[in-house]
């Protein structure tokens, strides 16, 4: 009879993971990092909750308002949105708060205000909550620039980010490695489950909306080709497309291969926020050992000039994007 393996008693809950990540940079830590990502992860675990039981508690649906985006708002992204800047600003941590549901930012009143800005998308992938198919929050910190007491030009700055559905992910860079955390709901903990996330370098799975393939630039269309109808020996590439960001980027940070949401003849900025979306899954893709880029430039290098922008996205495994950015240098846009 197969013994079952007892489960270790040495828990490395998030916070003791960051705390200790802290500790390690000596006298620099204040323990600020600490408590506003102890905000965030009550943020999460409370959405995470919701989530599961939203059907149950007539949470699914519409709100009735429309976001900045032009998109409507569900019931879920507005109750997760005011969730998240309740606990921000209660946490005394922060001076700018950036969300994709807000069309202003958040500059925090004195007496609350502390040295982080927090950019956040509180529910991703909303068009699959009421299906019940992953979702996740995104968010990226930044330190307010020396002598600013918290504007708008501390979160316009070059880049250089929880899902739910069957488990609860957080999946988190303090610029060290990613590590990934499992809810243990009965505990209330984000349990260290996926330590040093690292990408493959190559991947078999490809992830774009091919739903907009005929209004893909050519360079796209030729790299796409290019692992669906590979020369033999080469095999093609398998589809996956859950359509919710973080599902996507975390199935790709874990297997390997590659994400993609283009700008295209359509939408000419592309569909996913630079800000709140793009840069954090940018940062931990790099720091997962990927790349993300837009086919010519550096997402993390990106110069942003307003909150909600939009760019074209393609990240994942390091050698699969090299040759998404090799296509852009040999394929004219339009050829
Ligand atoms: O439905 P499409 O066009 O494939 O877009 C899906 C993409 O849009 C998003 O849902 C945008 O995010 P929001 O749901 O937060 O607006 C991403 O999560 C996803 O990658």
């Amino acid at each position: 009879m197969a013994s079952e393996e007892a489960p270790s008693t040495d828990l490395i809950t998030l916070t003791r993971h960051v705390l200790s990540d802290q500790l390690r940079l000596g006298s620099a830590a204040t323990g600020d990092l600490t408590l506003l990502l102890t905000a965030i992860q009550v943020t999460s675990k409370f959405i995470a909750t919701n989530v599961r039981k939203a059907r149950l508690i007539n949470l699914v649906g519409l709100a009735g308002e429309t976001n900045v985006q032009g998109e409507e708002q569900k019931k879920l992204d507005v109750l997760s949105n005011d969730i998240m800047v309740n606990a921000l600003r209660a946490s005394g941590k922060t001076a700018v708060l950036v969300s994709e549901e807000l069309e202003d930012a958040i500059i925090i009143e004195e007496k609350n205000r502390g040295k982080y800005c927090v950019v956040f998308d509180p529910l991703d992938g909303s068009s699959n909550i009421d299906a019940g198919v992953n979702i996740g929050t995104i968010f990226g910190i930044y330190k307010v620039r020396p002598g600013s007491e918290g504007s708008i030009e501390d979160v316009l700055r070059p880049g250089n980010a929880s899902r739910y559905g069957s488990s609860a992910n957080l999946v988190l860079s303090t610029g060290s490695g990613v590590n990934g955390y499992t809810l243990d709901a009965a505990l209330g903990e984000f349990i260290l489950t996926h330590p040093n996330i690292t990408i493959p370098p190559r991947g078999k799975i490809y992830s774009f909306n091919e739903g907009n393939a005929m209004y893909f630039h050519a360079p796209v269309t030729a790299y796409l080709n290019s692992i669906k109808y590979p020369a033999p020996p080469k095999t093609p590439y398998s589809a996956r497309y859950i359509g919710s960001m973080v599902a996507d980027v975390h199935r790709t940070l874990l297997y390997g291969g590659i994400f993609g949401y283009p700008n295209d003849k359509k939408s000419k900025s592309g569909k996913l926020r630079l800000l709140y979306e793009a840069f954090p899954m940018a940062f931990l893709t790099e720091q997962a050992g990927g790349i993300a880029t837009t086919g010519t430039k550096r997402i993390l290098d990106i110069q942003p000039t307003s909150i909600h922008e939009r760019c074209s996205v393609f990240l994942g495994s390091r050698d699969d994007v090299s040759d998404v950015v090799k296509f852009f240098k040999e394929v004219p846009a339009d050829a």
